[in-house]
């Protein structure tokens, strides 16, 4: 398949992550633009990653295959009803928006009907360590299918879904999941530095581990509970961790925080603009 050629909208967090990620592994750069307000982010995005950055939307959208939107959803209705007036007929809409359904990009896309595919990415991807939920609309064909998974393949694990009401749990698990894990990490790396460990130690410690863990539970061929009870000996050290974690409603905080993040963005769904 030739390289499409893919618009950002909205030159952020997510957008920078989605692109740096394309640019190491061997998207070229003129295949690549954005747009963004901010004087500063474009030339960040810019330098950064050696693509055109345009102030105004439209600019971004010459000759392209595939238009990203990657605006904050509060934004969302507004870009898209001013996209609509310059978007050709042929581009697919990809949106990584949370919250955001198919069915109102199409209505503030205009009358003619949209190839949309709704997904959720997540930062890693910018080390193409990403993972993504995908969903798309009946008009995506299969050729812009498989644009879409190339985008986003290339970033990391790409999983097609075919109902849209679960790019909502998608969001609660891997969207936002790299944040539970840092918050995990900023944890840990305290309880080290209070239970006597240089901070710097302590932080080293943790994110080796963290990765030393992760890496063990993808290559292993056994589930992650029995990695866990490998670590935990009997009477030992890690059970009375692992005790203190489960006396203090671990699992059940984990599942109300992942249906808070879910309930948030169907939420997000009734979002008003901003006035
Ligand atoms: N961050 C994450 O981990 C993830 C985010 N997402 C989704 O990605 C989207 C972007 O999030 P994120 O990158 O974090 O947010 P950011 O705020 O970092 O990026 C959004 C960018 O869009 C710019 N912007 C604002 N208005 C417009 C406009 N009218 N036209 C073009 N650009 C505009 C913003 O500029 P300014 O700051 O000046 O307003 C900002 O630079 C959201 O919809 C979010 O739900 C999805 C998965 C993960
Ligand atoms: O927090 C958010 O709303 C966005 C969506 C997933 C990750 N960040």
């Amino acid at each position: 398949m030739s390289t499409p050629r893919i618009a950002f909208i909205g030159g952020g967090n997510m957008a920078a992550s989605l692109i740096g990620g394309l640019r190491a592994r061997g998207t070229p750069a003129d295949a690549i633009c954005a747009s963004d307000p901010g004087e500063e982010q474009r030339r960040k995005i810019g330098t950064e990653h050696g693509i055109q950055a345009f102030a105004r939307n439209a600019d971004a959208l010459a000759g392209a295959d595939v238009v990203v939107l990657a605006v904050k959803p509060q934004v969302m209705q507004t870009v898209c009803r001013d996209l609509a007036q310059h978007l050709g007929e042929a581009p697919l809409i990809v949106s990584i928006a949370a919250g955001i359904g198919c069915d109102s990009l199409q209505h503030w896309l205009g009358p003619q009907p949209r190839a949309i595919v709704r997904c959720m990415p997540n930062t890693p991807s910018l080390l193409g360590q990403g993972a993504s939920g995908l969903y798309a609309n009946a008009r995506v064909s299969a050729e812009q299918k498989a644009q879409a998974e190339q985008l986003l393949s290339a970033v990391g694990l790409a999983l097609w879904l075919d109902d849209e009401q679960l790019i909502d749990a998608v969001t609660a698990v891997s969207g936002s999941g790299p944040a539970y894990f840092f918050l995990l990490i900023e944890a840990m790396t305290a309880a080290g530095e209070q239970l006597g460990l240089p901070r710097e130690i302590a932080a080293r410690l943790t994110l080796q581990t963290a990765l030393g863990a992760a890496r063990m539970a993808c290559e292993s061929d056994v589930e992650a509970a029995e990695l866990r009870r490998r670590v935990t000996s009997p009477n030992g050290t890690t059970e009375a961790a692992i005790k203190t974690f489960q006396a203090g409603g671990f699992e059940a905080l984990v599942q109300q925080a992942l249906n808070a993040a879910a309930q948030r963005s169907a939420e997000l769904a009734q979002t008003k603009e901003p006035s």
